[in-house]
């Protein structure tokens, strides 16, 4: 069954809303686990508008502590090149078991790409042996469209994981066969390539079920933004036990 990796990043966004300690990140984080998710990612942005490095190294230690995988996700580049200022440094720190490698820019609202693996791939090749000399296996942000997840694998990362907002904004329209099929395809060729495959970004309880039928392979999947809307109505317990359901009738 594909394992469900849930994105507090949005707890965070509230709680910093008005500077206090609440909602708690990781009560939350701890609700999701409890409810049977598998998993805890962060995505720390350069302005520390949501995730900071306090949360990082407090998920760390729960995560660790429950044995569970916790997915750093971020930009590992230093300035001129955008990037989480000390991305590896906290990795270094808390070593977690997934580190996510994203080409986000310093202003972005959110991800929206992922890496070309022809202009990236060298200078993405240091950071992953640093990373998994850590311990952590190291996924790459790619696009289904991407022509050279051969150029990943042989880099050193052991996961892609597709960015889903273009399947995501096809999901119920006329394209969504085509879009559907183009991660489908992707996902064939990571495979060939040696890659694992996760996936994530505006996947949620609508959407997700297709994908998951039709594209092959998915290991993992990461959640944020609909699964914490939903648990506005429904409750962090019972949204993840939804999506909990949904994996185990679809992968
Ligand atoms: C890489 C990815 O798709 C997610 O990590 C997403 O970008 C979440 O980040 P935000 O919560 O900052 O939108
Ligand atoms: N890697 C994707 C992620 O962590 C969550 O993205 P989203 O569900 O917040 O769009």
């Amino acid at each position: 069954m594909t394992l469900l990796s849930v994105n507090v990043n949005k707890i965070a966004v509230l709680r910093n809303s008005r500077g206090g300690l609440e909602p708690s990140v990781v009560r939350a984080a701890t609700a999701c686990l409890d409810a049977g998710a598998h998993g805890i990612t962060v995505h720390p942005r350069p302005d520390a508008r949501h995730i900071r490095s306090d949360d990082i190294i407090a998920l760390g230690e729960m995560t660790r502590a429950r044995g569970v995988e916790f997915n750093l996700e971020g930009n590992p580049f230093a300035p001129p090149r955008g990037g989480y200022p000390g991305f590896i440094e906290l990795c270094r720190r808390v070593r977690p078991a997934q580190a996510t490698l994203v080409p986000d820019s310093d202003g972005q609202i959110t991800s929206d790409h992922g890496f070309d693996f022809r202009r990236d791939g060298e200078s993405l090749r240091p950071l992953i042996a640093e990373l998994k000399s850590l311990g952590c296996r190291v996924s790459l942000f790619a696009d289904a469209e991407s022509d050279s997840f051969d150029i990943a694998a042989a880099v050193g990362a052991d996961r892609v994981e597709f960015y889903t907002g273009p399947y995501a904004e096809a999901y119920g329209g006329n394209t969504q066969g085509e879009a559907t099929s183009r991660y489908a395809d992707a996902a064939r060729r990571a495979s060939a390539a040696g890659l694992g495959i996760n996936a994530g970004h505006d996947l949620s309880q609508e959407n997700l079920g297709t994908f998951l039928r039709e594209v092959p392979s998915v290991l993992e999947v990461s959640i944020g933004h609909a699964l914490i809307v939903e648990a506005l109505y429904e409750g962090l317990d019972a949204t993840v036990k939804h999506y909990l359901r949904i994996l185990s009738a679809s992968s």
